[in-house]
């Protein structure tokens, strides 16, 4: 049958069939679709259409800078940008990534609702093992990611690269060339649970040790299923100062002292939160107590050096990718999600809902979410009218360069300036991510007992 609306749509999205959405951020929505193109037929691809910027003035500065650092990045652990596409009429941007079917929000999730057991030892060191592997690559082409939360982290789904990491949602990046150079914000940063002390506390300069944090946070989640520092949002001030999450922090790591943190007396906010923080000031730390580990072990030293309150002293990532944890059993592979017991079973963590009613403008009728296996058997989705209007590629060809790779460790390293206070936003409680997704069909697939174990899945 003849598509009518194809006769609208512009060529380069004829190359795609638009399966439906499956997600939308602060920046934009994020569409499935799969290549038409017989090079890459029936490749899945993530495309994010962005929103226009606020004062409708074409492609968003954000969107710009995502592109300048996406195009260039090349990593296992970093999603891929496969292309980009400019509407010009409209000046909206879409961005095709390689296409993930989990994130660690979802597997998290799972394993805390549906499963209700603990991710396996050797799923947590092969995921953090990889984002540090990511993230030591963006470090050391000096770029700090700034918005590292469990959706963010990308995991791949079945094929080739099965169980792979891929760092993803660049739209805050920053390049820090020029570190002194104020650059423009839109205000938002780190979503609070993951932000790091210091900028909590007025920090005027962001540095690699923001995003070591972060997955310091991530680490611990993906321990205990539950995300660490819970603070609630105060979304009555445009200031940094969150005090419910420094509470929160403050509460398991114990207050931070000047002794411990020689720069803290210089944060614009310490002694203003010192002021409004009742009740006493313990200094012992219980982390240990809530992520369940021993002091002495391995893991613990490693989380605990990723929570360092000095950014000055928090471990770096390549620091961390040498740490004793990813040398003792079990060592990380790079297949994170097959399991490592004989008798254990692969776990199907659930796809992608995706709303195929959807379109790339979302004029779509009631949204209703099916797992992706099913919408891609659900051809009718490619009869969904595109944009009209007739769109080129950008000439990426003439954009900056990064500067050459090299080890960026965050001592000694000027940070970026910290322009515009981040903006609350979100449930207060509940977790950020809650209420964006519906709950997905589907549970538990592919069970069965693993063979034997490869070694080829196993890292050099
Ligand atoms: N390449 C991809 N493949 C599959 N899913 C993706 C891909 N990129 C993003 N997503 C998913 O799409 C959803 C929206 O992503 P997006 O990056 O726009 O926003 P976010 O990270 O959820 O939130 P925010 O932008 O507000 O920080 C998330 O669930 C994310 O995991």
């Amino acid at each position: 049958m003849v598509d009518a609306s194809n006769r609208t749509r512009p060529s380069w999205l004829q190359q795609y069939e638009l399966v439906g959405k499956i997600g939308e951020g602060t920046y934009g929505l994020v569409f499935l679709a799969k290549s038409k193109l017989s090079a890459n037929k029936g490749v899945h691809i993530a495309i994010k259409k962005f929103k226009q910027s606020k004062e409708g003035d074409g492609v968003s500065p954000t969107a710009i800078r995502e592109i300048m650092l996406l195009r260039e990045c090349d990593h296992e652990n970093v999603v891929k940008l496969v292309n980009v596409h400019i509407n010009h009429t409209d000046m909206s941007l879409y961005l095709a990534f390689d296409y993930a079917e989990h994130d660690l929000y979802e597997i998290i999730r799972h394993h805390r609702e549906k499963l209700s057991t603990p991710i396996n030892q050797y799923t947590v060191k092969s995921l953090l093992w990889q984002i540090l592997n990511g993230l030591n690559y963006l470090h050391s082409n000096w770029i700090i990611h700034r918005d590292l939360k469990p959706s963010n982290i990308l995991v791949m789904g079945d094929g080739d690269e099965h169980g792979v990491v891929k760092i993803g949602d660049f739209g805050l990046a920053r390049i820090y060339q020029a570190p002194l150079k104020p650059l423009g914000d839109n205000g938002v940063v780190v979503t609070i649970w993951y932000r790091a002390p210091e900028l909590l506390l007025g920090a005027k300069h962001y540095t690699t040790a923001v995003d070591m944090w972060a997955v310091g946070c991530i680490f611990a989640e993906l321990l205990t299923l539950k995300p660490l520092f819970q603070g609630i949002e105060d979304k009555s001030t445009h200031n940094p100062l969150q005090l419910d999450q420094l509470d929160k922090i403050f509460r398991v790591l114990g207050h931070p002292t000047p002794e411990k943190w020689p720069t803290l007396n210089n944060l614009p906010y310490w002694q203003t939160s010192r002021q409004r923080m009742q009740g006493p000031k313990s200094e012992s730390c219980v982390l240990h107590q809530v992520v369940s580990l021993q002091q002495k072990s391995a893991a613990y030293d490693l989380l605990s050096k990723m929570l360092e309150y000095d950014p000055c002293k928090r471990i770096t990532a390549a620091q961390a990718l040498e740490h004793e944890y990813f040398r003792c059993e079990p060592v990380p592979g790079r297949n994170s999600l097959v399991p490592i017991q004989p008798n254990e079973k692969v776990i199907g963590y659930p796809q992608r809902p995706v709303d195929f009613s959807a379109d790339f403008e979302c004029s779509g009728s009631q949204p209703q979410m099916v797992t992706s296996s099913h919408a891609v058997n659900n051809t009718g989705a490619a009869s969904v009218p595109g944009p009209r209007a007739m769109s080129q590629q950008l000439p990426l060809g003439n954009m900056p360069r990064l500067a050459p790779y090299g080890i960026a460790g965050q001592t000694g390293m000027p940070g970026l300036p910290v322009n515009n206070l981040p903006v609350p936003r979100g449930p207060q409680q509940p977790h950020p991510q809650q209420g964006k997704r519906k709950e997905p069909i589907g549970g538990i697939q592919n069970p069965g007992h693993y063979a034997s174990q490869s070694k080829s899945r196993r890292m050099q």
